[in-house]
This record gives C-alpha cells, sequence and structure tokens, in this order.
C-alpha cells in the first residue's frame, strides 16, 4: 500500500505596502491567466484585490464582495469583460480616481464614453493587446508626417458571426472557401460590428490620434490557423508593415494567446511606474 504524499499547498504572496493594487474584471480567456499571474506573485509590485464578472466581484481567494466595493481597493482596474462592461464600468472607476487599462477599446467609439474617461481624475490606457508596432504609428503620427494607416484583421469564419448578420451573409461566411473580405470600413464602424473580434482598429486610430486617416478590414478565411493582423503605415518619413501572426487562445478562437501577456507587461511597467520607452 503506497502512503499518502503532503503535497504542499502554494500560498498567495503576503500584500507588500505600495504594491499597485489591481481588480480585474472577466474572467474568460484574458481575464483568468491575467489573474493567475497575479494572484501567484508572478507579477513584481502589483497585487490582486478582487475579480468581476458578470455574477459580481470575488477576492482572490473566492469570498464573495459586498457591491462594489472593490472599487475603493483598487489602484488600476483591467477591462477584459467587452465593450459592455467599459460602458457601463469605466466612468465609475474613472471618475473614483482609479487607473482604467482597457482591453475593449472599440467601445471609444462612443465619443462622449471616450470623452467621460479622458476626463480624470482616474487614468485611461489603452492595451496594445493582439498588436504590436503602435511606437513607430504613435512617433509619425506626432510628428505630423502620417498619411494614412490600415489594419487588416483576418480570422477563422464561425469567430466572425454576428448577431446584425443575416442568414445569408452567416451561411455566405461559413460556406466560404478561401479568404474573403468581410467588411471594410472606418476604425470605429468595424470595431463596432465585431465587438470581440476588431478592438485593434479602434486600437491603431489611438495610435494614430485620428479615426479618419485609419482604415480597416476584417477578413474570413477557413484555412487560416492563425489570426493575422496586417498593419501598414505611411508617412512621409517612409513605410512600415507589421505583419502579426498570433496562434489562437485555446478557450476563446476569437482572441489571440498573446493578449493576456500584453496584459501583464502594462501592469509591470505600470507597477514599476516605468516610462513605456523600449
Ligand atoms: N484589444 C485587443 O487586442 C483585444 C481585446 N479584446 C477584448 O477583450 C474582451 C474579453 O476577451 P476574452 O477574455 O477573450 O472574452 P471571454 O468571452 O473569454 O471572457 C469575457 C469575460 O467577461 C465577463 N463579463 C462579461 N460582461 C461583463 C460585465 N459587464 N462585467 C464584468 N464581467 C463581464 C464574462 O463573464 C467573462 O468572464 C473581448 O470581448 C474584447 O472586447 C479581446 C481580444 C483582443
Ligand atoms: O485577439 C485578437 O486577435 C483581436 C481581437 O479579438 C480584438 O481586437 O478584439
Amino acid at each position: 500500500m503506497s502512503e499518502a504524499v503532503a503535497v504542499p499547498v502554494p500560498t498567495a504572496p503576503r500584500p507588500r505596502e505600495g504594491d499597485l493594487r489591481v481588480v480585474v474584471l472577466g474572467k474568460g480567456a484574458i481575464g483568468a491567466p491575467v489573474r493567475e499571474a497575479l494572484a501567484s506573485g508572478h507579477v513584481q509590485g502589483a497585487q490582486l484585490t478582487a475579480i468581476v464578472d458578470r455574477r459580481g466581484a470575488t477576492r482572490p481567494d473566492g469570498e464573495p464582495i459586498e457591491g462594489d466595493t472593490w472599487l475603493g481597493e483598487a489602484d488600476l482596474v483591467v477591462e477584459a469583460a467587452g465593450q459592455p462592461a467599459v460602458a457601463s464600468l469605466g466612468t465609475s472607476v474613472i471618475a473614483a480616481g482609479v487607473d482604467l487599462l482597457v482591453l475593449s477599446i472599440g467601445a471609444l467609439g462612443d465619443e462622449d464614453l471616450h470623452d467621460r474617461l479622458s476626463a480624470g481624475p482616474g487614468r485611461l490606457y489603452l492595451s496594445t493587446g493582439a498588436i504590436g508596432g503602435l511606437d513607430v504609428l504613435r512617433a509619425v503620427a506626432d510628428a505630423g508626417t502620417l498619411q494614412y494607416a490600415r489594419i487588416e484583421t483576418t480570422k477563422k469564419p464561425r469567430t466572425l458571426i454576428q448577431d446584425w448578420m443575416s442568414q445569408g451573409q452567416r451561411a455566405e461566411l461559413l460556406d466560404a472557401v478561401s479568404r474573403v473580405e468581410v467588411l471594410r470600413g472606418s476604425p470605429q464602424h468595424i470595431a463596432g460590428a465585431f465587438p470581440a473580434s476588431a478592438n485593434v482598429a479602434m486600437a491603431v486610430a489611438a495610435a494614430a490620434g485620428s479615426r479618419s486617416l485609419v482604415e480597416a478590414a476584417v477578413f474570413a478565411d477557413p484555412t487560416c490557423t492563425v489570426t493575422t493582423h496586417e498593419i501598414t503605415v505611411e508617412s512621409t518619413t517612409g513605410t512600415y508593415r507589421f505583419q502579426i501572426a498570433n496562434r489562437p487562445s485555446p478557450e476563446n478562437p476569437a482572441t489571440s494567446g498573446l493578449v493576456p501577456l500584453s496584459v501583464l507587461r502594462a501592469i509591470r511597467d505600470l507597477a514599476g511606474r516605468k516610462e513605456t520607452v523600449l
């Protein structure tokens, strides 16, 4: 008969004075790994104080939290809960003087909401999420040399099905045998039409400091094994192309597996009060 082996139960690291107190909104493909990394002490200088989803708020050990008292114990709220959550919770976070890191950047297509979230006293941060190359775009935009920027996103057809599509449009998408363009337009239109799949369009617009200089498009490709985002920046200083080929998250094929890593990098920067200079 084998003897039972005592498995050591890892204990959560003790909160330290001065740690950045982080609340995560959403327990899905992004929120769950971010919560785990924070709760296991993998982000030096940051501690998880609460997790909030549709059912309410809990402490890291699962103890329920009354109402929105979690807001009083936060320095930073990380939104990984979808565009409607930015609209319903974002303003109260910012108004309470708490910083907000937004993933569902398409919500900022609503200019009133954008203005309210930019009014402070909390600071609004936008996650780089599934893409990169935004440093170059910001540099040429700041210098006034940006001529235009474009982002073309390609995903598996089933991740792009939306309520607004007719039966015919859905069938066309699901029956496609090769890459087809689904929609092209302004970044706010594309991020609004694909709220869980094309927030990156508004991330490009934010980096460009312009909506009118940015064009976005979404393609469906039944043969693709990765999600791609192709970003082209045209400036008087040159032409810049960034091709991102992301493995989708196993938990949610609409979301790229890179996204929680981008969030953790941003939390590390904010906890370390690092400038975002490479
Ligand atoms: N900027 C970027 O590059 C990207 C942005 N996103 C955004 O992040 C969001 C989350 O992505 P995933 O984690 O993959 O989604 P998911 O569907 O796996 O998880 C969403 C989570 O949010 C929770 N939730 C929904 N409504 C809520 C509310 N009102 N309050 C609190 N919690 C709420 C759900 O219970 C669930 O736990 C997407 O909807 C999208 O808007 C996603 C991928 C990339
Ligand atoms: O994860 C991605 O590749 C992009 C995404 O879903 C979004 O921008 O909403």
